[in-house]
C-alpha cells in the first residue's frame, strides 16, 4: 500500500486486517518500534524521521523481511504499508523478498493530508507530526514515492483509491480492488 503522508494507509490496513486477515507490515511503525526501544541504532533513526527524510534502504528492508519470516508460518499473506518510498527500494524489495501482487495507491489532496496530519498531531505524540515536518515528508512524497506508482503501473497491478471519502466508502473501494485478485 502507497499513499502520502496522512493519506489514511494506517486507517485502511487496519480494517483490511480486520476483515482479510493478512498481516500488516508497516515500515513506519517498525522504525518506530526500534525507536521507542531507545537502542542506538534507534536514535539515528529518531534524527531522520524527526527531518522527514528517509532511512537508509537497507535498514527498511531487513526490517521488513526479518518480520515477515517472523510471520511465515501463520500468515494468510502480507499488506505492507507505506513501502516502497522510492524505486530503488521496490527494486530491492523484489530481488530479497518477491514481486507484490496488487498495490493499493490511496490518493488524497495535499491540503487534505495536511490537515489530517496536523489534526492527528494533537493527539498522536509523533515528533513527526509537525508543520514543518509535515512539509518535508509532503515534497519528498511528490519527488520520490509518486514514481514507484508510475513503476508498478506499467505492471498493471495500481489501485487507486480516492480517500477523500468517508472511511467507510474509502474501504468499500478498497475491498472491491482486493476481491478482484481472487
Ligand atoms: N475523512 C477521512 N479521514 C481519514 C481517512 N483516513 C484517515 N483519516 C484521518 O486522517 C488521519 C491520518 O490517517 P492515517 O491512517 O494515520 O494516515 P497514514 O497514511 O497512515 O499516515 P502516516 O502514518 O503519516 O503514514 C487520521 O487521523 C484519520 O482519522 C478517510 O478515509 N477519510
Ligand atoms: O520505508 C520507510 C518508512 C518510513 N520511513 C521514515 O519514517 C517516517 C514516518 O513514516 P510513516 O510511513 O509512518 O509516515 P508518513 O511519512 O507516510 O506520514 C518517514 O517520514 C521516514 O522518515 C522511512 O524512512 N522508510
Ligand atoms: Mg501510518
Amino acid at each position: 500500500m502507497a499513499g502520502g503522508p496522512g493519506s489514511g494507509k494506517g486507517t485502511q490496513c487496519e480494517k483490511i486486517v480486520e476483515k482479510y486477515g493478512y498481516t500488516h507490515l508497516s515500515s513506519g511503525d517498525l522504525l518506530r518500534a526500534e525507536v521507542a526501544s531507545g537502542s542506538e541504532r534507534g536514535k539515528q533513526l529518531q534524527a531522520i524521521m524527526q527531518k522527514g527524510e528517509l532511512v537508509p534502504l537497507d535498514t527498511v528492508l531487513d526490517m521488513i523481511k526479518d518480520a515477515m519470516i517472523a510471520k511465515a508460518d501463520v500468515s494468510k499473506g502480507y499488506l505492507i504499508d507505506g513501502y516502497p518510498r522510492e524505486v530503488k527500494q521496490g527494486e530491492e524489495f523484489e530481488k530479497k523478498i518477491g514481486a507484490p501482487a496488487l498495490l493499493l495507491y490511496i490518493d488524497a489532496k495535499a491540503e487534505t493530508m495536511v490537515q489530517r496530519l496536523m489534526k492527528r498531531g494533537q493527539t498522536s505524540g509523533r515528533s513527526d507530526d509537525n508543520e514543518e515536518t509535515i512539509k518535508k515528508r509532503l515534497d519528498l512524497y511528490y519527488k520520490a514515492t509518486e514514481p514507484v506508482i508510475a513503476y508498478y503501473e506499467t505492471r498493471g497491478i495500481v489501485r487507486k483509491i480516492n480517500s477523500e471519502l468517508p472511511v467507510d466508502e474509502v474501504f468499500a473501494i478498497v475491498v472491491k480492488a482486493i476481491d478482484e485478485l481472487k
